[in-house]
């Protein structure tokens, strides 16, 4: 095990993203990125005296914005931003996060960095295009974390209603991560079981369009109370770098670039459950959708293309959008 991970952004997200990589054991090295060089300092002191603890030492280096550093890296995590700008909505950080990718982008890429981009920023459809683009990485090996977590999510409302343990459920929010976002109630199940059939066994009836707005709404539930999510995204972002260092296939939805074979959508990037191995997003998956699905999947990409052409340089750097 010899993986290197770095992290740009080593806030919230980016120091409880360290965290489980090294709780997990999965680096030998990790390397921390963030203009703001005292926290960056801080966070790597703070996880240095945690290695103790931790199953495995690994070297934990602050590259403050040498962004070059990152070259040799394995998966490379974007979670720089401002999240007080994504109070109200996650769009609000459309020109901050895009801004900042074009500060270390192209640094990175053109180092020679030949890892994958597991990137977290908000909106993350939109700046996980911007990297693609600005460093013409091939699509695959530069992923959203998309509805990764809204997945998680909705699983979390649908073990709640039903008091079933949350690893037998299986529930996929797809499309933006955004607001946009729908689930796919067309492929619940829980323990292979459908609905109705745990409905009538348990005797209850779900409010599918309650559960589904839950799922939607988690994170500004979280936001509101404490200004940030970072236990839960840090674990979703972590289980797809896992798959990556480890070539795992594991399948999950995360955004990826859509090339026309989901329903028409073509040229952003958008959520769909995808195969993800060592070299980034391997396979997507699409699945059959109800006409309704196929209605919010289409609303969903329509959202994702505005914020997309709101963004000048970055539209200009797009191939033909269809949404
Ligand atoms: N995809 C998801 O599900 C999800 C969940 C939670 C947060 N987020 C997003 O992740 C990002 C990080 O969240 P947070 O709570 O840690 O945010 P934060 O505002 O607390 O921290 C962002 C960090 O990025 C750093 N930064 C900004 N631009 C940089 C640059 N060019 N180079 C290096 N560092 C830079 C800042 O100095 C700051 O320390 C935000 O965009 C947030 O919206 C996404």
């Amino acid at each position: 095990m010899a993986a290197r991970v770095g992290i740009i952004g080593a806030s919230h997200v980016g120091a409880h993203v360290a965290d489980a990589l090294l709780r997990q054991g999965l680096v030998s090295e990790l390397l921390l990125c963030d203009k703001d060089v005292a926290l960056c300092r801080a966070q790597v002191n703070d996880l240095l005296d945690a290695m103790a603890f931790y199953p495995h030492a690994a070297r934990v280096v602050g590259v403050d914005a040498r962004y070059e550093e990152l070259a040799g890296c394995d998966v490379v995590v974007n979670a720089a931003g401002h999240v007080a700008a994504a109070a109200e909505s996650r769009d609000g950080e459309l020109h901050v996060t895009t801004d900042e990718v074009r500060t270390f982008a192209r640094r990175v890429a053109d180092a020679g960095f030949g890892g994958v981009w597991v990137s977290v920023s908000n909106p993350n459809d939109v700046v996980a295009l911007a990297i693609q683009r600005l460093t013409g990485t091939e699509p695959g090996r530069v992923i959203g974390s998309g509805t990764t977590l809204d997945s998680a999510r909705f699983r979390h409302a649908l073990s709640s209603a039903t008091r079933l343990d949350p690893h037998s459920v299986s529930a996929l929010m797809l499309g933006e991560h955004g607001l946009g976002e729908f689930a796919l109630w067309s492929h619940v199940s829980f323990g292979s079981l459908a609905p109705a059939e745990v409905e009538r066994a348990l005797g209850l009836e779900l409010d599918r369009d309650a559960l589904e707005e839950e799922a939607r709404r988690g994170g500004y539930v979280t936001m509101s109370g404490k200004r940030c999510t970072e236990y839960s995204i840090a674990s979703g972002t972590v289980e797809v770098v896992r798959a990556v260092l480890n070539d795992t296939k594991l399948l999950t939805p995360v955004s990826t670039y859509m090339d026309g074979s989901a329903y028409g959508v073509s040229g952003i990037y958008e959520s769909l459950p995808c195969v993800i191995g060592a070299g980034g997003v391997e396979r997507v998956v699409v699945p059959e959708m109800s006409e309704a699905e196929v209605a919010k999947w289409h609303e969903s990409s329509r959202r994702i293309a505005d914020n997309v052409r709101q963004v000048a340089w970055l539209a200009a750097l797009c191939e033909k959008i269809e949404a």
